[in-house]
């Protein structure tokens, strides 16, 4: 089959991997250390997708609150335990990994666009075995500070560092979906990740259940969108 898009770009917490179980693992780490009490992976995983400092902010607020001076060996805490703990319960959604490999089969190229740390991001995928799957993994910290989604940055950089051409960006957050747009990108949403609101109020041009629906659904928003990258 040949591909609807030259490039699709993937976020990666929440849409390919459901890295909730480590990094809620992460955060109980930094909250015992503060002497607070573990939150639930239900509760962390409302608190991803903005990076990892907006997740421990807000774990410490709901357990208290902290002081500006203390935060910042909260922080590395998380980080250091995380770092260390990157791939223990972190597994890829059902049909994810089949369904960029399909991609990929039929010509697309394929990248990441996370709001985790670059280092972070392309050393789970080494974990899992799942790295050459990825042309090119744009982090958190990539673009430099105040750019990363729901900035455009990383997603439009993303297409500049695999040549250019019809592009589309797949998350689980409005961080995504905004950045997706902004880039002048159709977008697509998952509904099984880390939902901070309702997957229909999020202004995806799709959404999709399971990543079998992926590539019909990007048929359909291909044939829909112009080549310039605006609706057709
Ligand atoms: O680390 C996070 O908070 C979010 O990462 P994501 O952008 O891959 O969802
Ligand atoms: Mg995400």
């Amino acid at each position: 089959m040949t591909s609807p898009f030259a490039i699709v770009g993937f976020d990666l917490d929440g849409t390919l991997l459901d890295t909730s179980g480590d990094l809620a693992a992460a955060v109980n780490h930094a909250l015992a250390g503060a002497g607070r009490p573990a939150l639930t992976t239900g509760q962390v995983t409302t608190m991803i997708g903005g990076g990892a400092k907006h997740m421990l902010a807000q774990a410490l607020d709901a357990t208290g609150g902290c002081d500006e001076s203390e935060f910042r060996g909260h922080y590395k805490a998380l980080l250091g335990y995380y770092g260390n703990h990157l791939a223990v319960h972190t597994r890829p959604y059902p049909g994810a990994i089949a369904a960029v490999e399909a991609l990929r089969a039929s010509g697309t190229r394929v990248g990441v666009v996370t709001n985790k740390f670059e280092g972070f991001a392309t050393r789970l995928l080494d974990a899992l075995g799942l790295a050459p799957l990825f042309d090119v993994v744009i982090g958190g910290d990539t673009m430099g500070p105040g750019r990363s989604k729901p900035a455009p940055d990383g997603v439009l950089a993303l297409v500049e560092r695999l040549g250019g051409g019809r592009a589309a960006f797949v998350g689980d957050s409005i961080y995504d979906i905004q950045a997706g747009k902004a880039a002048g990108l159709p977008t697509v949403a998952v509904s099984f990740g880390f939902l901070l609101q309702p997957v229909g109020t999020l202004g995806a041009d799709a959404v999709i259940d399971h990543f079998d629906q992926l590539s019909p659904v990007l048929a359909r928003l291909s044939a829909t969108w112009s080549a310039g990258g605006a609706p057709a």
